[in-house]
C-alpha cells in the first residue's frame, strides 16, 4: 500500500483532487449557470494542471479555448480530448490560440483572437507559469524579469484585455493559479515566490474592484503537484 501511494499515484490523486475542487468552486460560485456550453479559456493548456483542467472541462461540455506557445503541443491536446469523447455528453472541439505570455505586446492581439472564437469568455483560467530555483546572490536581475513576465505581467495583461467584454455582459469568472508560494516565501525560490505574491495581491485587488460588475475572481493556491514545471524551470539547482 505504501509503495502504491508513493510517487506517481499520490501525485495523480492530489492533482485530480485539485482539479475537482476547482471545478466544484466554479459550479458553486455560479449557481443556475452550469458550466455546460460555457466558454472557458485556459492558458498553459499544453501540459500539467492546464491540460488536466482542459480534460475535465471538455468532458463537462464546455466550449474551450486552449492557449500556449507551441501549436503542435496544443493540437495534440485537442486530438486527445476529441478522441476521449464518449458521446454521453455533447462536447465541442476546443479552439486554440497561440501566443507567448512573456511578450505582453502580443497579448492584446491574443485577447482579440480569443474573443473571436465564441464572441465571449465566461471563465478565464490564468494557469500558465514557469518556475525558478537559485540563491539570491547568484540570480541576475534578468531572471527576476523573465519570471515576472510570464507569471505576473502576462496574466494581468490578458485579464485586463478580456475584462471589458465581461463587464459589458455583467458576467464572468477570472481564475488564477497561484501557489502556496503566493502566501509563504521559501528559500531559493525568490523570483517564483515574488511573482506569486504579486499575483495574489493583484487578483485580490481586482476581486474587490469588479465585484460590483458581477464578476468573480478566484485565486487557487496549490501545493506541489508532479508536472513538467520543475523540469523546465528557469534556472536549475538547489534541491
Ligand atoms: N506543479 C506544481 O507543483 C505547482 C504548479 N503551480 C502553478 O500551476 C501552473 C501550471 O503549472 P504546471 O502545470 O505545474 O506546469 P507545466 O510546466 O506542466 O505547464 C506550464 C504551462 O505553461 C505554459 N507556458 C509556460 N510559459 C509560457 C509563456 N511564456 N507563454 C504561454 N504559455 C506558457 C506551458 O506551455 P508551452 O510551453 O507549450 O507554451 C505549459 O502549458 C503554474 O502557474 C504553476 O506556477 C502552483 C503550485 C504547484
Ligand atoms: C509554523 C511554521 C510552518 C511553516 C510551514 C512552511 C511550509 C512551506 C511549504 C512550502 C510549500 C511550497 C509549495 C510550492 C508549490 C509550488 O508552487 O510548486 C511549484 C514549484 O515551485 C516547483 O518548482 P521547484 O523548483 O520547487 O520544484
Amino acid at each position: 500500500m505504501e509503495r502504491l501511494m508513493g510517487g506517481g499515484v499520490l501525485q495523480l490523486l492530489l492533482a485530480s483532487a485539485g482539479v475537482l475542487l476547482l471545478y466544484r468552486i466554479l459550479v458553486r460560485l455560479r449557481p443556475g449557470a452550469p458550466l455546460k456550453d460555457a466558454v472557458v479559456v485556459i492558458t498553459g493548456a499544453s501540459s500539467g494542471l492546464g491540460k488536466e483542467c482542459a480534460r475535465v472541462f471538455h468532458a463537462a461540455g464546455v466550449r474551450l479555448v486552449l492557449c500556449g506557445r507551441d501549436a503542435a503541443r496544443l493540437e495534440k491536446v485537442v486530438q486527445e480530448l476529441t478522441a476521449s469523447s464518449t458521446g454521453s455528453q455533447k462536447t465541442y472541439t476546443p479552439s486554440t490560440v497561440i501566443f507567448d505570455l512573456a511578450d505582453t505586446d502580443t497579448v492584446d492581439r491574443a485577447a482579440e483572437e480569443i474573443l473571436k472564437c465564441y464572441g465571449q469568455v465566461d471563465v478565464l483560467i490564468n494557469n500558465a507559469g514557469i518556475s525558478y530555483r537559485g540563491n539570491i546572490l547568484d540570480t541576475h536581475i534578468s531572471v527576476h524579469r523573465d519570471v515576472m513576465e510570464t507569471n505576473y505581467f502576462g496574466p494581468i495583461a490578458l485579464t485586463q484585455a478580456l475584462l471589458p467584454s465581461m463587464i459589458r455582459r455583467r458576467s464572468g469568472h477570472i481564475v488564477v493559479i497561484s501557489s502556496v508560494q503566493g502566501k509563504i516565501a521559501i528559500p531559493y525560490r525568490s523570483s517564483y515566490a515574488a511573482s506569486k505574491h504579486a499575483t495574489q495581491a493583484y487578483f485580490d485587488c481586482l476581486r474587490a474592484e469588479i465585484d460590483r460588475h458581477g464578476i468573480a475572481v478566484t485565486v487557487i493556491s496549490p501545493g506541489y503537484i508532479r508536472t513538467n514545471l520543475s523540469g523546465q524551470r528557469c534556472h536549475r539547482g538547489w534541491l
